[in-house]
Order: structure tokens, then C-alpha cells, then sequence
């Protein structure tokens, strides 16, 4: 399989996972999201959606992009007004979905930091909680949620926390968190 349209089609991206059978998905329109995550000592921060899309699933914290501001600037103010920090942010994914019945796909622009400063606070819309990237749990911290997850991050959140660059595509049947068709790749660095 090569690259899906809607992805950057020059880079340097090679397959790591794909799936899922069809055409990909047509759409006309894009939204910009954004999606951050904090990496520390073998612990990922994730937050526990409380409303919206997405709702009762962990997650990066994030959502969209407001007229008049950068994908950084929307980062910045995602991860202050749902987790209550601040963070050198850095880029590392792009992934986009395709939601059957909605009529914009996520265009999403993921970041990731290894320090944050402030005090981790919960907010209406997301609750924070560490977890351990051990895939069988340290001391008194969960492993990743991946059950309780989004599906495709499962094909791209180790690229993560290995500080690597990475980029997807995913079409989602609808108001399920099923994959009817996915391509992921990672960025080779030379
Ligand atoms: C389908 N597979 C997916 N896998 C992983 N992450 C996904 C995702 N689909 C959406 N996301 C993330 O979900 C958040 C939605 O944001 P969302 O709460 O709707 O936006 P925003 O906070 O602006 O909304 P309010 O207007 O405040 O309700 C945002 O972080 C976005 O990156």
C-alpha cells in the first residue's frame, strides 16, 4: 500500500502498520485538531475524556485549531486549559481521520514534550492521570489504556515515546472505534 491521499505524499515515510480493505474515503473539508502528550521517567500523562467526542476515552490533550491562531498556539492553550501546564512542546505526527457521518475529517497535529511546569489540574472537559509505559504496570501506575483508547493509537504512540516522528491515516465506521481502513508510517531519520 502507498501513502493515502490527504497525507504529505514527499517525506520520508515508510509503512510500519496497514490494514482494512476498500477505496480510502472521499471528503471534501478538513479540521484542524491538535493532540499533545507529556512523557516523563516511563510515565505517560493521558486524560480521561469527560464530554464530547470521544467521551469516556483517554486520550493526548487537544482539539481544534481557532481562527487566527497557529497549530502551536492551539497546542499550547489545549494542554493549559485541559490539563492546567505548560510545556516545550514538539511536534512529532500527523495523523488523519476519516469519520463515516461527519462531515469534516481530523486533520490532527501531534505533540509531545518530556518536562511540563505548573501544577497538573483536572478541568471540565478532561481528568489527567499518569500511566506507566511498562507494558505491565510500575508500582502503583496503570499501563497505557489501550483498550480504553482511540484504535489507531496503538499503531503510533510507541513511535512516540521512542521520540520519533510518525504519520496515519485511519477511516472510522460510524460512532464506533472501528478501523475500517488504516496506513501508518514513520519518518526515517538518517
Ligand atoms: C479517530 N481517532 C482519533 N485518535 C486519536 N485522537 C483523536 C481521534 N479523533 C479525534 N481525536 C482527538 O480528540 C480531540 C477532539 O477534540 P474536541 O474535544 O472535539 O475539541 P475541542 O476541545 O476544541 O472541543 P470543544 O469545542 O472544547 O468541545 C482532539 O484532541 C483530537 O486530536
Amino acid at each position: 500500500m502507498t501513502i493515502p491521499p490527504g497525507l504529505p505524499q514527499d517525506s520520508a515515510l515508510t509503512q510500519v502498520h496497514a490494514g482494512g480493505e476498500g477505496d480510502w474515503v472521499r471528503y471534501s473539508k478538513t479540521k484542524i485538531y491538535t493532540n499533545c502528550f507529556i512523557k516523563q521517567d516511563g510515565k505517560l500523562l493521558l486524560g480521561y475524556k469527560k464530554r464530547g467526542f470521544g467521551k469516556d476515552m483517554y486520550n493526548g490533550f487537544g482539539g481544534k485549531v481557532e481562527p487566527g491562531e497557529s497549530v502551536s498556539e492551539a497546542a499550547h492553550r489545549e494542554l493549559k486549559e485541559e490539563a492546567g501546564i505548560e510545556a516545550p512542546l514538539r511536534k512529532c505526527g500527523t495523523l488523519l481521520f476519516v469519520v463515516d457521518g461527519v462531515e469534516e475529517a481530523f486533520h490532527i497535529e501531534v505533540f509531545v514534550a518530556d518536562e511540563y511546569t505548573g501544577t497538573i489540574t483536572e478541568s471540565d472537559e478532561m481528568r489527567p492521570e499518569w500511566f506507566s509505559t511498562n507494558p505491565n504496570g510500575e508500582g502503583d501506575l496503570k499501563p497505557i489504556p489501550y483498550d480504553k483508547m482511540w484504535a489507531d493509537d496503538i499503531y503510533w504512540l510507541y513511535i512516540l515515546l521512542a521520540n520519533g516522528n510518525f504519520a496515519g491515516r485511519a477511516d472510522f465506521l460510524a460512532e464506533e472505534n472501528t478501523m475500517v481502513k488504516y496506513w501508518f508510517g514513520k519518518e526515517e531519520t538518517p
